[in-house]
């Protein structure tokens, strides 16, 4: 297939350990796990298989740096931030080979991931500087009130597969701004971007042990279990599905810690009669394909209002057909496989199942076997019901599912007719529509008039099932700090009044 995979500039940053205490680290078993490149099936190379006395030992390197870190000063980790930004930026073409060779993504769209995942490092250098407390008015007479930002201390971050580079990155960069060490738990799957970013880490001065990313694939329920109930880690943020969310929440309730969770969803994209076909089509395009549809803001439930329906699905069909699926390193490749067979599976069966109950494919709907098992047709559906297995669980994949829809609030309840509530989108010229609708839909993101949302500098997270708390912006430092409050009584009046 294609023309292989492309070799690194710098080889030091292909690397097959773990990295505890500043130190590149096997399992003490020995265990490793393979890790394929999801496009050819071919071993990429091993990795450690942490266990749970391996990763006690990396929450420990976190804790014995906490104290030196947690007093630097914001300024000084605004410049190890930023650093490991430029380094980031610097290193950007290797860092997307590795990211398409165990992702799949095709290499521009890798190279975005890159200085999305960097812009993390950039906006949290700028925040770290500004954790400001407040000065409170007391209520009693001679006291004085005010309250420090304090981080919470060792945080236990655990990332999925489908961004291996920006979704550590999203957690890393506000909690190290905040004073935080972490332990990262690297995606079983793409291990090896984060251990590039840890290389990087190295080399823009961040101490010993404020960072450790740890590896694990068949034993990442036991490391996901050490971290929860550890103690010592303050902090958990866990990006992945809400089926784990929902276990780590259980297995952290007993030491009481700060939790956040970026979920699972099901993107409802809304196309008014009165919306720009062309930009609804182009947005649709992007929100629904990006990633091959693996990702937790994908349009998952495109409802076309009735006046437009047909024009829309004929449009959109016609550029779907423009794709060109592939080796993510061939050239011109705009979509690349599926992570593996469990995502190919569920993709079939949605499909499989909307045909059944009445939905018309109009384009795809099949694997494609000459390229790989991986592999999937970009796909679109027509004729979409409620009653439908889409409409009711992400699909994760590059299904787009048109639902036609009669009026604003028949849409809005089949939107909100769900357990999650991450993004929604909606395509509309009508002023007063996109506030009614903005604020009737359940969810913690809204794109108006585009398909694509994710910025460092706006918060991220969702409502409902989709999770707790909010990443990127402003808001994102919030979940890896403490508020202190001081009360300083006894103040008296000027001495000799
Ligand atoms: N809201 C977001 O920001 C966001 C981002 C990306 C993905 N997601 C969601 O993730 C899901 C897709 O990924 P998936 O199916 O691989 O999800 P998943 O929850 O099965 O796995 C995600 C990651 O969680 C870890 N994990 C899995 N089981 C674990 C356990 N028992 N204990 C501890 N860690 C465990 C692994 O590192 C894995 O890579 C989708 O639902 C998607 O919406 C959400
Ligand atoms: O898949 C979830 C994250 C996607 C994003 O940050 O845009």
């Amino acid at each position: 297939m294609g023309s292989g995979v492309p070799p690194l500039d710098d080889k030091s940053l292909l690397k097959s350990k773990a990295y505890v205490n500043g130190q590149w680290v096997d399992a003490k078993s020995g265990k490793t796990f393979e890790v394929h490149d999801p496009a050819t099936h071919k071993l990429i190379g091993t990795m450690p298989e942490f266990d749970s006395a391996d990763t006690e030992a990396a929450i420990s390197a976190a804790a014995a740096a906490l104290p030196s870190f947690r007093k630097t000063t914001g300024r000084e980790r605004s410049r190890m931030l930023r650093k490991w930004y430029q380094l980031m930026m610097d290193n950007q073409e290797d860092l997307a080979k590795l990211i398409t060779w165990e992702n799949g993504k095709p290499m521009a769209d890798a190279r975005g991931e890159v200085a999305y995942a960097a812009g993390f490092f950039e906006w949290f250098s700028e925040e770290a500087p500004r954790l400001y407390g407040d000065t409170i008015p007391a209520s009693v007479a001679g006291n004085r009130v005010f309250t420090v930002k304090e981080p919470v201390g060792v945080c236990g971050l655990i990332t999925p597969w489908n961004f291996p580079a920006a979704m550590i990155t999203r957690k890393i960069g506000p909690a190290l701004a905040a004073g935080c060490t972490v332990v990262a738990k690297s995606p079983g799957e793409t291990p090896f971007t984060a251990a590039a970013l840890a290389e990087l880490a190295e080399r823009a001065g961040i101490p010993k042990g404020v960072v450790n990313i740890i590896t694990a694939l068949e034993n990442t329920p036991q490391v996901g279990e050490t971290i929860c109930e550890s103690d010592t880690v303050r902090k958990v943020s866990f990006t992945g599905s809400t089926r784990v969310g929902k276990l780590l929440m259980k297995q952290s309730s007993s030491t009481m810690k700060k939790l956040s969770f970026e979920l699972g969803g099901n993107a409802p994209f809304i196309v008014f009669d009165d919306a720009d076909l062309e930009s609804a089509v182009a947005g649709a395009i992007a929100c629904k394909f990006r990633s091959s549809g693996q990702t937790c803001v994908c349009a998952n439930r495109i409802y076309v209002q009735k006046g437009i329906y047909e024009e829309f699905a004929r449009a959109f069909t016609e550029k779907v057909k423009g794709f060109k699926v592939g080796y993510g390193y061939d050239e011109g490749i705009t979509h690349g496989p599926l992570i593996h067979e469990a995502a190919i599976k569920k993709v079939e069966s949605h499909v499989k199942d909307a045909e059944s109950h009445g939905g018309k494919v109009l384009i795809g709907g099949q694997k494609l076997p000459d390229l790989g098992s991986n592999f999937f047709q970009p796909t679109v559906i027509r004729d979409m019901t409620s009653d439908m297995a889409l409409a009711k669980e992400e699909t994760f994949g590059p299904v787009a599912g048109l639902f036609p829809f009669d009026t604003e609030a028949d849409v809005v309840k089949m939107a909100n007719a769900s357990e999650v509530g991450l993004a929604g989108y909606f395509f509309s010229k009508d002023l007063q529509r996109v506030y009614r609708v903005a604020e009737a839909l359940e969810v913690g993101m809204i794109g108006v008039n585009t398909g694509l949302i994710s910025d460092a500098g706006s918060p991220f997270g969702g409502v409902k099932h989709s999770g707790l708390g909010r990443e990127g912006s402003k808001y994102g430092i919030d979940e890896y700090i403490n508020i202190k409050t001081v009360t300083l009584g006894g103040i008296g009046p000027l001495q000799g009044s």
